[in-house]
């Protein structure tokens, strides 16, 4: 696999979201013939909004959050992406994973640009009523740049369907009306998706279970370590048990459960059934966030924060196969090593695109004001994943290329066309 960032170059870690984001963009321009314009342009973001969030605590004080909302590119329709409760959320992390959010939904291929926002917030110390008074002071900062047809935010690392629920409220109480698709992720009670929660950890089992089969392994022989127990990381796992693979490992921020017979992953509670659960379960052994990265597995799945996979250990990662189900696990010193090692990395922008593609069902839904079966949303998802599978494997065959270089030419291709047709600065 060619790779123009070497181990050589070894770019200095921790990298920023926004230097990864646009080494990436750069490496899978060099494939293609695109004006340069319109690479310089896709390394920025359109805006990035700042805005300081105060909310009351239950002890009287009055404490100021920074919250952000960056905005990449709509060149395709409006901006997409969720929305991150994480103390360690910073403009650049926003505008990283803003260009992320393009690049996924036109992998895609669905017609949304890409956003990112978040609040530098540890959510875990506010009570309930807490975060609401936060989201909604967040939502009216922001109002006047989201909308259904401008910016429709969604849940990310920290928040959840109830965080959407409370964006949704306070926006549709400034606006008047119940406006229902400004948000993804919602609870289906108040015009949420059936499949919402679950569909990136379904869409990264659909992608590991196609990449096991491509790699002429059985699923049912195959063993899975998942880092990370949140929407992503649980639901991964769950389902991959359930189709017959062996789960050994499972984790969460303060470590990991290890068992060569497979772990129970649904008497695990996820992180939205209670945080810090997993060690609390009875396994024959334990094992840190570091180590369960190492194991000797046929497929790791790294489901949790950014930059785990680095120069430090890209070299011990011992599986056959890496499927990003976290966004921008992997630094580029350890995507050079890996492809220099010929180690195959399923990229986040396909591998967990599930959640924005559910998203979009979401917004159909809204717009029509029809809910639509959890079947018919596991139907359809299961056909745009094997589409979008498709198209990046026949780049992958046809070129000497990264999977992530495959999936960023299918991205970039079709940005720069929709750039192009429209004049090039939109
Ligand atoms: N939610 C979504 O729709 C999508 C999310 N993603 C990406 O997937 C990743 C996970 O998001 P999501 O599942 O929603 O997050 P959640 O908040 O639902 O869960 C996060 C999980 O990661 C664990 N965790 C937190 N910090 C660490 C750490 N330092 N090391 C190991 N584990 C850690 C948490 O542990 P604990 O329970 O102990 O707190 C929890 O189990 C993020 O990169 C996100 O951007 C991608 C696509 C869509
Ligand atoms: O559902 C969405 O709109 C975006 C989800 C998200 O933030 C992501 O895929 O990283």
């Amino acid at each position: 696999m060619a790779s123009t960032t070497t181990r050589d170059q070894d770019p200095s870690e921790p990298e920023s979201a926004i230097k990864t984001a646009r080494r990436q963009l750069q490496q899978a321009a060099d494939h293609l013939d695109i004006d340069q314009n319109v690479i310089e342009r896709l390394k920025h973001p359109k805006k990035v909004h700042e805005v300081t969030v105060p909310i009351e605590r239950e002890t009287g004080e009055v404490e100021l959050y920074t919250g952000y909302r960056a905005q990449h590119d709509s060149v395709r329709g409006p901006f997409k992406g969720g929305l991150r409760y994480h103390p360690d959320v910073t403009r650049e992390e926003c505008v990283g994973l803003s260009m992320w959010m393009t690049w996924k939904c036109a992998v895609m291929d669905i017609p949304f640009g890409g956003a990112k926002g978040g609040i530098a917030v540890d959510p875990k110390d506010l009570s309930e009523s807490e975060k609401e008074q936060l989201t909604r002071r967040f939502t009216n900062e922001i109002r006047s740049v989201i909308g259904p047809t401008k910016d429709i935010p969604a849940p990310d690392m920290g928040t959840d369907p109830q965080t959407m629920a409370w964006l949704m409220d306070a926006y549709s109480m400034q606006e008047g009306e119940t406006i229902p698709g400004v948000v993804t992720g919602k609870p289906p009670i108040v015009g949420g998706s059936e499949g919402r929660d679950s569909a990136p950890g379904r869409s990264v089992a659909i992608i590991a279970r196609e990449a096991i089969e491509y790699y002429d392994k059985d699923l049912t022989a195959t063993s899975v370590a998942v880092q990370g127990f949140g929407s992503v990381g649980s639901n991964a796992a769950k389902l991959l048990d359930d189709w017959g693979a062996n789960v050994v490992a499972v984790s969460d921020v303060n470590g990991g459960i290890y068992d060569a017979n497979g772990v129970d992953t649904h008497a695990i509670p996820s992180h939205d059934e209670e945080p810090e659960a997993v060690l609390t379960h009875g396994a024959p052994e334990t094992l840190t966030n570091d180590e369960l990265l190492e194991l000797d597995v046929d497929v790791v799945i790294p489901a949790a924060i950014g930059n785990v996979l680095t120069a430090e250990n890209a070299d011990d990662v011992a599986a056959d196969i890496v499927i990003e189900g976290a966004n921008g696990p992997t630094t580029s010193a350890a995507s050079a090593i890996f492809a220099e090692r010929n180690l195959p990395v399923i990229p986040d922008i396909l591998a967990n695109a599930g959640g924005v593609t559910v998203s979009y069902f979401e917004w159909l839904q809204d717009i029509n004001r029809r809910a639509w079966s959890l079947d018919r949303v596991h139907d359809e998802l299961e056909t745009e994943m094997l589409a979008a599978w498709q198209g990046v494997r026949e780049e992958f065959e046809a070129r000497d290329v990264t999977w992530r270089d495959a999936a960023y030419i299918v991205a970039l291709s079709r940005i720069a066309a929709a750039h192009e047709m429209r004049g090039l600065w939109p």
